[in-house]
């Protein structure tokens, strides 16, 4: 039963590593015979390492750490059953099976899945520690104020210089927000951006709680000063959309004005503002607060980034998630008011809302919160009349009354519309109405309907980049994607009607819109096949696992949610 190796050591046919014997194995299917035990050859094993190796002290050391069952000794080997060497696995050991491989792959899918719960604990654990201490920090007295940009609800924000940085710095080279109210938010979602997104929103240099001031404590942030206008600024200009034009391009064209013109400009507009969405989406942030005002076009990057992260909520670890709460701007606000379902419970303690990620992402889809606002913005782009703010509460008037159907209130309007108004429908029309096309895919009362960013810019409306026609090519897209959406669309409705069915009474994950939605629609009901059984329990399955693991931690996270992230904030006493 033993050789000897070249080495001198003994080798034995003992399996190290499995318990079940193979087809080859000439005891298949037989009991072991008694002279075979796997006892015998244990004792076996063990004299004849010691034979083997007597004389040869140096080699048998040797061979005890490199051989294969050579001469170590069987108190931590695994031995199992006896089979010929020939049969021993040339590999390590680890078997690659194909449901190995689709478990690994599910596994890994679940946790790269927006919001990404892999990226998140590496970003928490890691880069945000090691940002930290490589990171420049200011303190009050280093900054220098300038003159006040501005003031809203919860802070007021001033141009300022640092006193620490080296005179070849431009003066009032940074901006400063004293912010109350959402200030620790506010910091921890700047954080954020800049480690996953940096180019989405304004670059943030520091953010820090000062407590030296009356109020009892005031959180300072500083971000790079990035430009003089807001898209609402440039806006409100006779000029828009060409001065936007002159600052992307850095220069005045001399060209003709015209529809074309301009559609490309909005067009380069709405790439821009849908590249910096996708960007905080697909780290899990969702702003809630996309408006003109808080889009600033910056000088340096030629290109318009996001601000204002006071109201957004990180769906990836829960914070600032509270789904009846109530801090929108009326004007640009979805219709569900909510981005998350007002049944879904609040977010639980961090690790298991960074668990969960994924599962109440693809329920609520909060993304498409912003997606509305965007959609406002092309429209208020594509219309002058609807730039002011009785222009826009005009209209959302007018919307609500068209149940949000954009088409129904171009229907409504078209017929008596002025110059202005079929102004605005002839751009939107242009390239075969691509660009209306795009729109009413942004702005639908149903969030699950709504197109994504990323769905949004790989639309064939961001195709046309200076030609004024659509080619052959593009427009079989163009129907492409329309057969697809249609056909998302009605997927989407058949899973959310029975996730309605799996018991919502009390506990559940849809939005109040996809509700209402569904005690509207009075299609006849099919028979429920078995498959649609099988996944409502699932869901049901699901929705439990869910309320158990909040209730739970309920107690866990009612006393450390509201202020765990704010360890995370640097404090100058
Ligand atoms: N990084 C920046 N670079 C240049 N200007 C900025 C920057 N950040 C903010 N501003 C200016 O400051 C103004 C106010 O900023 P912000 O919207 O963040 O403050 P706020 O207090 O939340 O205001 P509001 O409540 O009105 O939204 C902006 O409209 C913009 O003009």
């Amino acid at each position: 039963m033993a050789t000897v190796a070249p080495g001198g050591a003994a080798i034995l046919p003992i399996k190290l590593h499995s318990h079940r014997p193979r087809p080859s194995s000439p005891f298949l299917g037989k009991k072991l015979s008694p002279r075979y035990s796997p006892r015998s050859i244990i004792s076996a094993h063990r004299a004849l390492s010691v034979v083997a190796s007597g004389g040869e002290f140096f080699d048998s050391f040797h061979n005890f750490f490199l051989g294969v069952g050579v001469g170590l000794p069987c108190t931590v080997m695994e031995c199992g059953d006896i089979i010929y060497r020939s049969t021993l696995p040339k590999s390590n050991g680890l078997t690659i099976t194909a449901p190995g491989v689709a478990l690994a792959l599910a596994a890994v899918s679940y946790l790269w899945a927006t919001p990404g719960v892999a990226p998140g604990f590496f970003d928490m654990f890691f880069l945000a520690f090691v940002e930290r201490v490589i990171r420049p920090s200011l303190r009050k007295d280093d900054i220098v104020l300038g003159k006040k940009l501005g003031e809203g609800a919860f802070g007021v924000v001033y141009r300022v210089s640092s006193s620490k940085k080296p005179s070849s710095k431009r003066e009032g080279d940074l901006v400063l927000k004293k912010a109350t109210e959402y200030g620790a938010v506010e910091i921890w979602m700047n954080e954020r951006v800049r480690r996953a997104c940096a180019s989405s929103c304004a670059d943030f240099v520091y953010g820090f709680l000062e407590r030296s001031s009356n109020k009892g404590g005031e959180y300072w942030l500083i971000w790079r000063f990035e430009g003089e206008a807001t898209l609402y600024d440039l806006m409100q200009s006779k000029e828009f959309p060409y001065n936007v034009e002159a600052l992307i391009l850095r220069e005045v064209q001399d060209l003709p004005r015209g529809l074309e013109r301009e559609n490309r400009i909005i067009q380069t507009i709405m790439r821009q503002l849908l590249f910096a969405l996708d960007g905080l989406h697909s780290t899990g942030i969702v702003h809630r607060d996309i408006k003109p005002q808080n889009i600033i076009f910056s000088e340096g990057s030629r290109a318009f980034k996001i601000i204002d992260l006071g109201a957004a909520a990180d769906l990836r670890v829960g914070i600032n998630y509270i789904p009846n709460e109530f801090l929108l701007d009326p004007r640009y606000a979805a219709p569900e008011q909510y981005i998350m379902s007002t049944q879904t419970p609040s977010a639980p303690s961090p690790p298991v809302a960074t668990i969960l990620s994924p599962v109440l992402w693809q329920m609520n889809l909060p993304d498409r919160f912003d997606i509305y606002s965007a959609g406002l913005i092309f429209l208020q782009m594509a219309f002058p009349g609807l730039r002011t703010d009785s222009g826009l509460i005009q209209f959302n008037r007018q919307l609500k009354r068209c149940d949000y159907d954009l088409a129904a209130w171009r229907k409504s309007v078209e017929p008596r519309a002025g110059p202005e108004l079929r102004r605005g429908f002839e751009l939107l029309d242009l390239d075969g109405g691509i660009g209306w096309e795009l729109l009413t895919s942004m702005v639908r009362y149903k969030a699950r309907q709504r197109i994504s960013a990323k769905a949004a810019l790989a639309h064939p409306y961001f195709d046309q980049e200076g030609l004024l026609a659509l080619s052959f090519m593009q427009k079989l897209r163009l129907q492409l994607f329309r057969a697809t959406q249609q056909d998302y669309g009605e997927a989407a409705n058949w899973t959310i009607q029975l996730m309605a069915k799996s018991g919502t009474e009390k506990e559940g994950g849809f939005t109040e819109a996809q509700l209402q939605d569904l005690r509207e629609k009075e299609e006849p009901r099919q028979k429920a096949s078995a498959q649609r059984n099988v996944l409502a329990s699932a869901l049901r399955l699901q929705r439990k696992i869910i309320r158990t693991l909040n209730e739970s931690m309920d107690e866990l996270s009612r006393r450390r949610k509201s202020v765990w992230w704010s360890r995370w904030i640097p404090r100058e006493e």
